[in-house]
This record gives C-alpha cells, structure tokens and sequence, in this order.
C-alpha cells in the first residue's frame, strides 16, 4: 500500500488530488509537476518482496501522517474507531435479533437508531476530502455516502410498509460488513498496525458486497414504488403558488437507472484499488 502516495510524495507534491470528477486513486499530483502523462502500470512487488515492501509501508506510513498533521490524524483515528464500533454494534444487535426472533421482521425497527446515526455521521466522509485530510475524490465519495443517506432516510425511515422487505436485510448486510471491514482498515491504517487480513478483505469483500448491497437498494426501491405512486408522498402537484412540480414516483425511477451508469464506475473504482493496493499497480492519470 502507499506505492503511489510514494511516487507523489518523491515528486515533492501534495497527498493527492481531491477534486471531483478524479479519483484519487488516479491522481498523484504534485505541484511541482501538475499533469503528468497517463500511464499504468504493474510494479515488480506481488508479494516476493515482501520484507523490503513492509519496510517501504512503514516509511510510507510515518510520511504520510507527517503530512496529515498531528490534528488531523487524531480526529481520523478518533472517527474511524468511533464507526467501526458503531457498525460492530449493528452487527451484533443484527445477529442477536436473528437469533433470538428467528425472522428477519422487526429486525430494521430495532436497530433503525443505531443505523441512522452511524450512516448519517458519515457525511463527515464528504467534509474529509473536501477539506483535504483524505486523500479520496469528493466524487466516489459524495455519490456512495448520499446514496446511503438515501435510503436510510428518504426511502426505509420514510416508507414503514417496506421496512420487512427482505432486500433491507440484504443491504444492512452488505453494509455493516463491508464498513466494518473499511473503517478498522483505516484504523489500523493510521496506527501503522495493519493486518493482511485486513487489507485483503477491505480489498476482496466489496467483490461480492458491492453487487449484493446495490441489488437490496435496488430491490428496496422497486417496493416501495407501488406506495409511493397510491400515496403520493413527497411530491408536489399543481397548480401551486410556486407553479412547480415534482413526483417522488418518477424521481425514483430516475434514481433507480442512475445506478446504471453509477454503480459500474465505483465498483470499477474499487477495483482499481485492488490492484494499486494488493497487486502494487501503479496507476497515474494525466490531469487535465
Ligand atoms: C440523492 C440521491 C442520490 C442517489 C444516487 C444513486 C446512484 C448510486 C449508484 C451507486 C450506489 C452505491 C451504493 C452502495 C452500496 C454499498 O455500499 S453496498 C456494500 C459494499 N460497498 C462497498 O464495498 C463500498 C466500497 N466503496 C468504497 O469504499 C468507496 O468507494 C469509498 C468509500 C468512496 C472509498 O473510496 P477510495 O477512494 O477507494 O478510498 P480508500 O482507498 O478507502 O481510501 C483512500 C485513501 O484515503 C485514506 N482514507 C480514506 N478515508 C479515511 C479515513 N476515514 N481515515 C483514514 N484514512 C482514510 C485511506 O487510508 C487511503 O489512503 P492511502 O492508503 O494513502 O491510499
């Protein structure tokens, strides 16, 4: 991990690039050069280095919250630990309640408090790129919180008739695994202790989770459509004052094929990161 921060960081640059629309995975600018020619490419370090590139990610690691300054890392370290805990709470009430109940209903009712306030305290993602501690694209990263924020708030909280639906459960799933997985990543991360384990699964699991979380979205939206459509919630008819209309209805619709062209980008995002960070890639863009 950290290859490219590396080659930024030889560069005398900044981390990375936080701009929307580029993906920091692709973006080590520096200001010294501030494009540079886009090439990718497989660096020798798969694994049989493994001594020299351990010691290479410590060096790395220590630069890294040099840079990111004593504030900073203690906030990041604070808000990691903070949402890993939070979301391993999910999980376990999650478990508990399967258990004890035997059947999924109910389930969402129980934990809808510690689910909204964890997914909610995750804007602060958006706020970390934009003021430039992370070093990830305010666009991957505003299109996956609010997307979230979405559905816990405008479809699941609000739509009580869906919130026993099995797709629910599907995407609860998805994303308490895939967050607990994330944030003791970036946790572990910022104490320079991270487990391969770790790093593998942060980098493994959103194969299967990503499709799985995506399609309980997915699936959760199409049952609520019939009750949005008979009750008209949220939309606005005319004639009105403001001589403005809107349909809940058709604004999920357009949601709904938004995630055609969305979902492949990030999960495509994703698995660019896979490669820099299990298989060493070395992925550069041209930044203009
Ligand atoms: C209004 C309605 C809008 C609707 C829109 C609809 C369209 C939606 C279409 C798509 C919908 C998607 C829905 C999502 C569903 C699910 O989540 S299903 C469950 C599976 N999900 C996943 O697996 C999510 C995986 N995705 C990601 O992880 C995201 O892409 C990401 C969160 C944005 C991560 O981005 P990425 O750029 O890859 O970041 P990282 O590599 O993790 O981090 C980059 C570097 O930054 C450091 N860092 C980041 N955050 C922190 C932090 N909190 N603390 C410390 N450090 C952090 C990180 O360590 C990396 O640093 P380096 O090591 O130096 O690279």
């Amino acid at each position: 991990m950290g290859r490219l921060t590396e080659a930024a960081a030889a560069g005398g640059g900044a981390w990375a690039a936080r701009s929307a629309g580029s993906p920091r995975d692709l973006l080590p600018l520096s200001s010294a050069s501030p494009g540079c020619a886009a090439t990718m490419a497989s660096s020798e370090d798969d694994g049989a280095n493994g001594g020299a590139s351990e010691a290479s990610d410590d060096r790395e690691a220590t630069r890294k919250r040099r840079r990111l300054g004593f504030l900073a890392t203690a906030w990041l370290t604070f808000y990691d630990i903070a949402m890993t805990a939070g979301w391993l709470v999910l999980a376990i009430a999650m478990v508990r309640f399967y258990m004890e109940k035997g059947t999924h209903r109910g389930l969402y009712k129980s934990i809808q408090k510690t689910l909204k306030f964890f997914q909610t305290f995750a804007l602060l993602e958006i706020v970390h790129c934009l003021i430039g501690i992370v070093p990830t694209s305010v666009l991957v990263t505003g299109v996956q919180v609010s997307s979230r924020i979405f559905m816990v708030w405008l479809i699941t909280h609000s739509i009580k008739p869906i919130q026993n639906e099995e797709s629910v459960v599907l995407f609860l799933v998805a994303w308490t695994m895939t967050e607990i997985t994330r944030y003791s990543f970036y946790t572990f991360s910022l104490l320079d202790h991270l487990p391969y384990f770790i790093k593998w699964a942060r980098y493994n699991f959103f194969i299967i989770l990503y499709p799985v979380g995506v399609a309980g979205e997915l699936l959760t939206i199409y049952a609520a459509l019939p009750y949005v459509k008979k009750t008209g919630m949220f939309s606005i008819r005319l004639p009105n004052k403001y001589n403005v209309s809107f349909d809940y209805y058709y604004f999920l619709l357009i949601t709904m094929a938004s995630y055609i062209p969305l979902f492949p980008q990030l999960y495509f995002h994703m698995l660019r990161q896979r490669r820099k960070v299990l298989h060493g890639e070395v992925i550069v863009e041209k930044d203009d």
